[in-house]
């Protein structure tokens, strides 16, 4: 019986497109033969978008997205320097109000060291480790505000929001992932000697959830002693549960301690289903490698896989991660493939 999977693409800006179309290469060859027929919509959405358009996200596509099974997002955003496009714009009102508005309260990152990645911090293999960040609270809700802008009396706040209800549901979330896994543990990592309200709510909710999990063991690390651990010793985690800006900031040294940001997949997960959840490489849109041919499209692949997992297609996505492994594995130390054709080695393998 053929299946259709309504696929909402949003390539972005700079490196974004390229590795999107390395991604959806690979992701039409794991789907052959298994009567599943993708449908793609591609939206034209970003920075650039935005300089031709002045549109960020309007209504009327959100809620085209809303209605597809899935989407596959590429990267979105400025050159940090870019003078004509307001920062935070576009991060706020295209990613962060597709993460809000579609409620992907848990954004997965996971961590793995593949053989063949030179990394001097653990041997290949021990390296194994999800990040379960929550994706629609915390410093990201935009609450704040800005007081005597631009004189030397500025008062600047952006406050943190952590609800009982956000908090909970990415930590059972957590706690759920950590039961299907072998080393079944979750660290919760925050900052509760300072950020005492938030930190304690987070803690309170850990040990109430832990209680019906008896078979995950569970402990706390303060987050600057956690991004000590993700260097000298980052074997020890299986599953991280925080808050979202603190899983912004170690999933991009989880990146880096695992052969690089280029191999870093995350989804964006609706837990209940109630709207499609978004698949995207971990990483931005790297204007400084934009257009050359050099960006690394297997975070963008193995998202892909996460996608295709996400939507009930396990055997694919397999198929993707093997494909991703046996590549990694065979890459030799300063070898310089461009990203077509990593991809195309990759969707070779698959
Ligand atoms: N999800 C997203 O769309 C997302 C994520 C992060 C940053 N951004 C945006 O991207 C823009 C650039 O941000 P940034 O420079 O801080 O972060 P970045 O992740 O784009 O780049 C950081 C560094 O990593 C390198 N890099 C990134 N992806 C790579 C890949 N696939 N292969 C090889 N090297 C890669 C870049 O060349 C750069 O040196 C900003 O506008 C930022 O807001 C978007
Ligand atoms: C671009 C930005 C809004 C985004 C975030 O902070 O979540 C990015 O850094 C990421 O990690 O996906
Ligand atoms: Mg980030």
């Amino acid at each position: 019986m053929t299946q259709t999977l309504d696929l909402a693409v949003i390539p972005g800006d700079g490196i974004g497109p390229e590795v999107t179309a390395e991604a959806l290469k690979v992701l039409h060859r794991a789907l052959e033969g298994t009567g599943v027929e993708v449908k793609e919509t591609h939206y034209s959405l970003g920075a650039q978008h935005w300089l031709s358009t002045g549109e960020t996200l309007p209504a009327d596509v959100l809620e085209d997205i809303r209605g597809r099974d899935a989407i596959l997002f590429g990267a979105i955003g400025a050159a940090p320097g870019d003078k004509r496009i307001p920062s935070g714009l576009i991060e706020r009102e295209l990613l962060l109000k597709l993460r809000f508005t579609l409620d992907q309260c848990v954004n997965l990152r996971p961590s793995r060291l593949y053989a063949g990645v030179g990394s001097p911090l653990a041997a290949p293999g021990e390296i194994d480790f999800v990040v379960v960040r929550e994706g629609t609270e915390g410093p990201y809700v935009g609450n704040g505000g800005s007081m005597r802008t631009g004189t030397p009396h500025e008062i600047a706040t952006e406050v943190s929001v952590n609800t009982a209800y956000g908090v909970e549901r990415v930590v059972r979330d957590a706690f759920r992932r950590a039961s299907l896994r072998a080393r079944k543990k979750v660290t919760l990592v925050h900052k509760h000697n300072v950020l005492v309200h938030a930190g304690h709510l987070w803690k309170r909710t850990v040990e109430a959830v832990a209680a019906e999990f008896p078979e995950v063991e569970h402990d706390y690390l303060h987050v600057d002693a956690a991004t000590i651990f993700l260097v000298t010793d980052p074997a020890r985690f299986d599953v991280i549960v925080t808050d979202n800006l603190f899983g912004d900031i170690l999933t991009d040294l989880a990146g880096a301690v695992t052969g690089g940001i280029g191999l870093a997949a995350s989804g964006n997960i609706n837990l209940d289903g109630t709207a499609p959840s978004m698949f995207e490489p971990v990483h931005g849109s790297a204007p400084d490698i934009a257009g050359q041919e050099k960006a690394d499209p297997t975070a963008a692949i193995l998202s892909a896989a996460l996608l295709l997992d996400h939507v009930g297609q396990g055997e694919a996505a397999a198929r993707i991660e093997a494909a991703v492994r046996a590549d990694v594995e065979s890459r030799t130390p300063g070898e310089k493939r461009t990203t077509t054709e990593i991809g195309d080695a990759i969707a070779a393998r698959v």
